[in-house]
This record gives structure tokens, C-alpha cells and sequence, in this order.
């Protein structure tokens, strides 16, 4: 069975084909840049135990323009010999709402009910709906499915999801904390488990992509999480805030003019990282510390800090810990940032192993120390190979 996967972000669509129940996948691709002049494709395909790449600059516009390349090179590249051969298509959908808490079935209907939830992500809903839009014009014969980062949070427990508004803010309009990422939060934590074979097994998984966000975890359930309403709570991000103080927003509105719409693309596009240093991402923020900026060294401090807390926060949810997990672009790659994050955290049974985290390994691996009464993994996600299993285990 034939299963593409689409995940759209806010400016970049990441896809993979799997042959189902085949987990690696016959091709793995990056559009990046989508909207500018000098988008990029990288398309990689993996046929008969040979690996190619092709790398394409050329300015992509849209969302429309993306897919319909994408679809050309999977034809192009042998992947399909034409996008009638995809039995499924699988999205990543970020928000679902309290109305989407599972795989489900992309119909009429909830296509408009998934409009309702763009103002809740402005940056990924929107998108992820071109995708499915787009997708439907492409693979006339698949079946389209959607996968909601909020669905694996739904186990969360109600004073932990709740906010302290009037009740009927929360009944009525639906306001309260939904929690983000859960499709890589539970590939990781599945990971985990089975390397600790320990199926109760206390985690905190830390995912730290260009969103950021981490989860207390137990027996496979999210018990808490740091993104809420939207995808704007927690952690520092790549453009995001995170956390901040709300009066800063009625400041800005009501003593310096802003615009609602003003401080949203502050406290969402032009904020976090980029903020504090001018770069969103982490390996030229690294270069920058290298080369003495001392505003960037501030805000890696800053950023560590903040998952720091979390640490504590979570470790008291759970009431014990046995690992922590750091994955995605940044959780993956980035040694500093782990370093940062685990040193001086003994009075939890934090203990990092310098040489072991600076070390790069492929695959899930142990950063901690022999004795560490926690270990620190690192493990790799694949919200792509998540959405492909679910969407197999729902058709086969
Ligand atoms: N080798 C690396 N070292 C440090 N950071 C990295 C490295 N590779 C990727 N990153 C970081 O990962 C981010 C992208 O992470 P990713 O999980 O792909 O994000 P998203 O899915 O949210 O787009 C980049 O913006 C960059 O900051
Ligand atoms: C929910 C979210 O922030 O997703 P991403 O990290 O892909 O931007
Ligand atoms: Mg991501």
C-alpha cells in the first residue's frame, strides 16, 4: 500500500513515500523556502537499495506549485509511475481542536470544520489545508487522511488542560489548553519505552524543532504539555516567544498602538530567537557565539533555561523521572543546547556525559553518564513514518 505523507509547515512542506508495512521509505523530500523566489527541493529516493538526491532551486510561489513539483519528480524519479498509484495520502495537521482527537477521514464537512481552526494556527493550519486541497486535485484516487499534533494530548487530565478563566469561556468557546507535536512526542516516547523495556517508564520528551515544545509522559499517555491554546506557549523558539507575561500585550496594544494583528506577527514571526539575536537558526546562532556575539550567548542561555524549568516542572508531574528525550532539528543536532540544559541538574539525577553528547551517532542513543539514575537519549523523530502507521493501521 502506497501511503505519501505530507507535512506542511509555514514555509516549507516535508514529504515521504512509504510502501506500506515497509517502514523505510522509498522517498524523502524538503520544499523549502515556499513563497520566495528562491525556494528549494531536495528529493531523495531510495530504489532497490540505491540511494540518489536531487537538489532544485527555482522560485515556488505556492503551495500548488510545490505539490504539482513534488508530483513531477515522483514520476520523474520512478518513485510512481503515476500519483494513481498512492492509495492514501496522510497530513500532518497541527490544530484539531477538541472536535478532531484521531486519525480521521478528510470529507467535505471536515474540511470546512477544519476553517474554524486557522485563527488558532495561523501559521500552520492554513497551510496544512492548501496541502489537502492541493493533494486532492493531485491523488485523485487516494484516500486523504489527517493527523492532528493535538491528538496524542487529549489523555491530558482536565486541571492540567484548563485554564483559570470563567467556566464558560472553556465550555462554550472552547478556550483551553490543546498541546502540540503530539505525533512526535508519541513516536519518540515509543522509541524510548521500547530501548528502556520499561512500558511505565517516566519520560519528559523535549521536542526542538522551529516550534518547541516538551510533554510529561507516562504509559504511553500525555500528562502534561507545554504549548496550549495555540502553538505559542513553553519553550523559546525559533520566532516564537513562548511564555511571556500577557500585560506585555495589553502595554503593547493600549500604551504603544499596536494592532491585534501587530503584536500577533511579533509575538509569532519576529520574536524567540530571531528576536533576541537576528537568526532563527541555531547552527548560525552557534557561529555567532563562536565569533563573540555576546547577544546570541545570552539567548542560548535564555533558551536552555526555559527547558530547564520545564525539566522541574515535569519531573514533580510525574512524580519521578527515568529519562529525558531530546529530539528534532535542534534536539537532534545540537550538543550545546543539551549541554546547557542537563549541567548542574544533579539534584534530580541529571548526569550528562560530555564526551558521549558531543559525539554524533545515528539512531536513538545514551548521553548520560553510566550511573545516571535518569538517562538522556537522544532519539530521532519521524512524524512522517507516525502518520504513515497510523494511516496504514486505520486502511490495511
Ligand atoms: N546541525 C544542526 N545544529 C544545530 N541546529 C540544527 C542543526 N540542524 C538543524 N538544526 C535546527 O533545527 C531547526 C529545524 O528543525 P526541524 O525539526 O526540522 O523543524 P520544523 O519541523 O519545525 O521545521 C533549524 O531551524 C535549526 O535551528
Ligand atoms: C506545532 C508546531 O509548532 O509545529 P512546527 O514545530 O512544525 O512549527
Ligand atoms: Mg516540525
Amino acid at each position: 500500500m502506497n501511503i505519501f505523507v505530507i507535512n506542511s509547515g509555514s514555509s516549507s512542506i516535508k514529504y515521504q513515500l512509504f510502501k506500506m508495512p515497509s517502514t523505510s521509505p522509498i522517498c524523502v523530500g524538503l520544499v523549502e523556502r515556499v513563497g520566495y523566489g528562491d525556494a528549494s527541493i531536495t528529493h531523495k529516493t531510495y530504489i532497490d537499495g540505491e540511494e540518489k538526491s536531487i537538489t532544485q532551486t527555482m522560485p515556488i510561489p505556492d503551495y500548488e506549485t510545490g505539490l504539482n513539483e513534488v508530483n513531477h519528480l515522483l514520476t520523474e524519479t520512478g518513485v510512481v509511475k503515476d500519483a494513481s498509484e498512492i492509495t492514501a495520502v496522510g497530513h500532518r495537521v497541527v490544530h484539531g481542536g477538541e472536535r478532531f482527537t484521531e486519525l480521521t477521514e478528510i470529507t467535505p464537512d471536515v474540511k470546512e470544520e477544519l476553517q474554524q481552526t486557522f485563527q488558532l494556527a495561523p501559521l500552520h493550519n492554513p497551510s496544512a489545508y492548501k496541502g489537502i486541497e492541493v493533494a486532492e486535485t493531485i491523488f485523485t484516487n487516494a484516500k486523504q487522511l489527517a493527523v492532528f499534533d493535538t491528538a496524542f494530548h487529549q489523555t491530558r487530565p482536565a486541571k492540567a488542560y484548563r485554564f483559570a478563566l470563567p467556566t464558560t469561556y472553556y465550555t462554550e468557546q472552547h478556550i483551553r489548553g490543546y498541546g502540540f507535536h503530539g505525533t512526535s512526542h508519541k513516536y519518540v516516547s515509543e522509541q524510548a519505552v521500547a530501548y528502556l523495556n520499561k512500558p511505565d517508564a517516566k519520560l519528559i520528551s523535549i521536542h526542538l524543532g522551529n516550534g518547541c515544545s516538551m510533554a510529561a509522559i507516562q504509559n504511553g499517555q500525555s500528562l502534561d504539555t507545554s504549548m496550549g491554546f495555540g502553538p505559542l506557549s513553553g519553550l523559546i523558539m525559533g520566532t516564537r516567544t513562548g511564555d511571556i507575561d500577557p500585560t506585555v500585550i495589553f502595554y503593547l496594544v493600549n500604551e504603544l498602538g499596536y494592532t491585534i494583528d501587530q503584536v500577533s506577527d511579533l509575538v509569532n514571526k519576529q520574536s524567540g530567537m530571531l528576536g533576541l539575536t537576528g537568526l532563527s537558526d541555531m547552527r548560525d546562532i552557534t557561529k555567532a557565539i563562536e565569533n563573540g556575539d555576546e547577544n546570541a550567548k545570552l539567548a542560548y542561555d535564555m533558551y536552555a533555561y526555559r527547558i530547564k524549568k520545564f525539566i522541574g516542572s515535569y519531573a514533580a508531574v510525574l512524580n519521578g523521572l527515568d529519562a529525558i528525550i531530546f529530539t528534532a532539528g535542534v534536539g537532534e543536532n545540537d550538543a550545546q543546547v543539551r549541554q546547557l540544559t542537563c549541567d548542574d541538574m544533579q539534584y534530580l539525577g541529571i548526569y550528562i556525559d560530555r564526551d558521549k553528547n558531543y559525539t554524533r551517532q545515528p539512531g536513538i542513543r545514551e548521553i548520560n553518564i553510566p550511573n545516571s539514575p535518569v538517562k538522556i537519549l537522544v532519539v530521532p523523530t519521524n512524524e512522517e513514518l507516525e502518520i504513515a502507521n497510523q494511516c496504514y493501521e486505520r486502511l490495511k
